[in-house]
């Protein structure tokens, strides 16, 4: 008979997931998934059940990696909360599978892997793609993402100013409070975005929130929210103005409204400049248009997997 799952909470999760240990598997699984070799990695573009009652969706993101033996699910659930609501927007379960048996090994919170994964993805188009010398990091957003590419992109790059925008500034001033770095509040999105090198987009947005003549001709922007085809969180002058990298070509196009909605070309994904296959454009203003995939979900899960075994 099979062992009993593996049971890990969100604590026990956020605590054996590093970014040093993160980067690096996610690097190389994001290049082998640009080489859409099926015998290797398997993904399909995440399912979404609209629940339309309560403005929310429920994702289910499965991806089968052969070579590494992961066999792995996520199911999250994303929601439009109200302002001042105390609910976490986005969270997940992550199930992961033994590949042969078939039977569950562990089953996991997702919502320290997803804001970890998701930021540390944002770290790597980043390192790509950015200014040579950046030195202003903008953040627009004040929730579990905004805090997890805060922690990352602080850790990885030495930035001279860091500036954060929320549409409540009480919440800015709440998650200032709550880092150790000097970070600034702005009160409009103008404000934090001028002359900034890079831009992190991570809000609930449905509709543009940055726009194309406030960005710095050659920054980067690393856009995280905005994950329905009819959401918006960069205007037409933007996207259609910058060289336009996604981590998935076949999400992208299903689901960014900011590429369906404003004609934007995808130049490439981030794996196939990994890969060497596509230039980084790191002098021209820059998009990476992240949507969150499975096999991103399925290493970090792995890798949580590696550490509690290493434990135990
Ligand atoms: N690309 C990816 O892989 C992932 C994307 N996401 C997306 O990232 C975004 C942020 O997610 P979380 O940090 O988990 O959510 P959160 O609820 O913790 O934070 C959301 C932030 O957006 C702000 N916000 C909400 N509606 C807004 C509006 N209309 N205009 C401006 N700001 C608004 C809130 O004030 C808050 O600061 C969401 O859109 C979520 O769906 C989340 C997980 C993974
Ligand atoms: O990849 C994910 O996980 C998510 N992507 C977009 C919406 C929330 C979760």
């Amino acid at each position: 008979m099979a062992e009993s799952p593996v049971l890990l909470n969100k604590h026990e999760a956020e605590r054996l997931l590093s970014y040093d240990d993160l980067i690096p598997r996610l690097e190389s699984v994001m290049g082998k998934f640009s080489k859409r070799d099926s015998s290797e990695i398997i993904q399909p573009v995440r399912s979404v059940v609209p629940i339309q009652q309560h403005s929310g969706f429920l994702g289910v993101m499965p991806a089968y990696l052969a070579a590494e033996g992961i066999l792995c699910t996520k199911m999250v659930t994303f929601y439009q909360r109200p302002e001042g609501s105390s609910l976490p927007s986005t969270q997940a379960t992550v199930l992961l599978f033994h590949p042969e048996h078939g039977h569950v090994t562990a089953i996991m919170d997702g919502e320290a892997i997803t804001a970890k994964r998701t930021a540390a993805v944002s770290a790597i188009s980043a390192k790509l793609f950015m200014p040579a010398l950046s030195e202003v990091l903008c953040i627009l957003g004040s929730g579990q993402q905004a805090r997890s590419h805060y922690d990352v992109f602080t850790k990885v790059f030495k930035f001279k100013d860091v500036r954060v925008w929320s549409r409540r500034r009480e919440m800015a001033h709440r998650f200032v409070n709550d880092l150790q770095g000097p970070v600034r509040v702005c009160s409009s999105v103008k404000e934090a975005v001028m002359g900034a090198d890079v831009i992190v987009t991570a809000t609930g947005a449905s509709e543009p929130i940055l726009f194309g003549e406030w960005v710095k001709p050659g920054a980067h922007v690393a856009a995280v929210g905005a994950c329905r085809p009819d959401w918006r969180e960069l205007d037409d002058v933007l996207m259609r103005g910058a060289v336009v990298y996604v981590d998935s070509r076949e999400g992208a196009t299903a689901e960014s409204g900011d590429i369906i909605l404003s004609g934007a070309q995808v130049f490439a994904e981030l794996g196939e400049v990994i890969n060497g296959s596509f230039p980084a454009q790191r002098e021209k203003t820059t998009i990476f248009k992240s949507l969150g995939m499975g096999i991103q979900d399925a290493v970090s899960a792995k890798l949580v997997l590696e550490k509690w075994n290493s434990e135990h």
